[in-house]
């Protein structure tokens, strides 16, 4: 299987929101012989309630402290592909679980971004006055921390997701971490 390179290191999508990362994280795990978790998902399982529930009683402090408690668990597990939610980023506690693995960052144009995301008020971030603004504020200020993955897959507006899974299989070992090798007997 194509996973087996990765030896069962897990694979944590990163990017904003409506970058694919739970379209192609899904596809990604089938090509692997992964298992796929998207974090919001097992959020919503986990407390009953929509991630919009979630910010309109508890608020988006509330919020990111489930979501660290989720990925701390996600990240027990080996041979997950996990589609982290776009703003897995912004605590430096979840970068400790987030490099325990290969983290990808699907960066994608924000005219694309807000295309995709106009018409889905899933997102309680972006039920602004103006989301398309929100989007450009969110990844000027998230930037520099996407930046920090393993592997930048910048992504055409026209790229499908299947094309996309391509390119990810195809750059990943060029950016696995070389195994530390025990020193050899002198
Ligand atoms: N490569 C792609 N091309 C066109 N539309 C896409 C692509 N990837 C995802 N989408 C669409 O964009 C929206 C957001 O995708 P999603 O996977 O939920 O993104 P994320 O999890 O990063 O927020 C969905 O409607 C999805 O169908
Ligand atoms: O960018 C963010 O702060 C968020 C992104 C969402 O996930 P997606 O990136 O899957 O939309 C979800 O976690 C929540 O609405 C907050
Ligand atoms: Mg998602």
């Amino acid at each position: 299987m194509p996973g087996d390179r990765l030896e069962g290191l897990n694979l944590y999508l990163i990017g904003m929101m409506g970058a694919g990362k739970t379209t192609v994280g899904q596809e990604l795990a089938t090509r692997l012989g992964y298992r796929f978790f998207d974090s919001d998902m097992v959020i919503e399982q986990s407390t009953g309630q929509s991630i919009t529930e979630i910010f309109a009683t508890s608020g988006e402090a509330a919020f990111r402290q489930i979501e660290s408690q989720v990925l701390a668990e996600l990240a027990s597990y080996t041979r997950l592909v996990i589609a982290t939610g776009g703003g897995i980023v912004l605590q430096q506690m979840n970068w400790s679980y987030l490099r325990h693995g290969l983290i990808v960052w699907l960066d994608v144009p924000v005219d694309a971004l807000y295309d995709r995301l106009k018409t889905d008020s899933s997102r309680p971030l972006l039920q602004q006055a103006d989301p398309k603004h929100t989007l450009e504020t969110l990844l000027n200020q998230r930037q520099s921390l996407y930046a920090q993955a393993d592997l930048h897959v910048r992504i055409g507006v026209r790229e499908t997701p299947e094309q996309i899974c391509d390119r990810i299989l195809q750059s990943i070992p060029g950016v696995l971490k070389p195994k530390l090798e025990p020193p050899s007997e002198e």
